[in-house]
């Protein structure tokens, strides 16, 4: 037995399982982020700044508070799955959602503006900002539909 105790911490020690970076793994971009919470926060506050945004406002012109409110649920979801969160996204795949709005290259810069001024106001740090940024980025090219 006590054989047995000593060659797995002589297996363990050779291939370095259990070192110090494997015990400290880096924590999710969600867990970075603050969590459930934060990023509801986050969403709300940018949902804010799209509906009232002079460029943006336009697609979301003719949502119910309810519809908006929905918008909000499923962004909050879709956030927290896309960076690591325990949440399942049950809404619309991206194409679904967005086909036929008619997003355009410069909405999609108003729309990463408005993120980077939400991002600023809760002081979410550059790493962060950047590593959310490079998740959402893939997006673009179903979203935006014409130059
Ligand atoms: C210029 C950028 C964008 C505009 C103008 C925009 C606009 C919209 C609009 C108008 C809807 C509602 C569509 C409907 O109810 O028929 C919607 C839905 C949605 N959008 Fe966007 N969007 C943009 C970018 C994004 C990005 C980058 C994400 C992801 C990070 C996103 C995630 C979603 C989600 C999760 C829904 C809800 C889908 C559902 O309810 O099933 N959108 N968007």
């Amino acid at each position: 037995m006590r054989k047995t105790a000593l060659s797995l911490m002589l297996v363990f020690g050779l291939f370095g399982v259990g070192s110090a970076e494997m015990m400290h793994k880096e924590k999710t971009l969600y867990q970075r982020l603050g969590g459930y919470d934060a990023i509801s926060a986050v969403v709300k506050d940018l949902a804010v700044r799209l509906v009232t945004d002079r460029q943006l406002g336009v697609y979301f012109k003719g949502l119910s508070n309810d519809s908006k409110n929905k918008l909000i649920a499923h962004l909050t979801n879709f956030v927290c799955s896309a960076t690591g969160g325990p949440c399942i996204y049950t809404g619309r795949d991206m194409k679904t959602a967005h086909e036929g709005l008619g997003i355009s290259d410069s909405d999609w810069n108003r729309f990463v503006e408005l993120t980077k001024e939400t991002l600023n106001k809760f002081k979410v740090p550059p790493k962060e900002q950047q590593e959310f940024l490079q998740a959402v980025a893939p997006l673009k090219g179903v979203i935006v539909e014409k130059k």
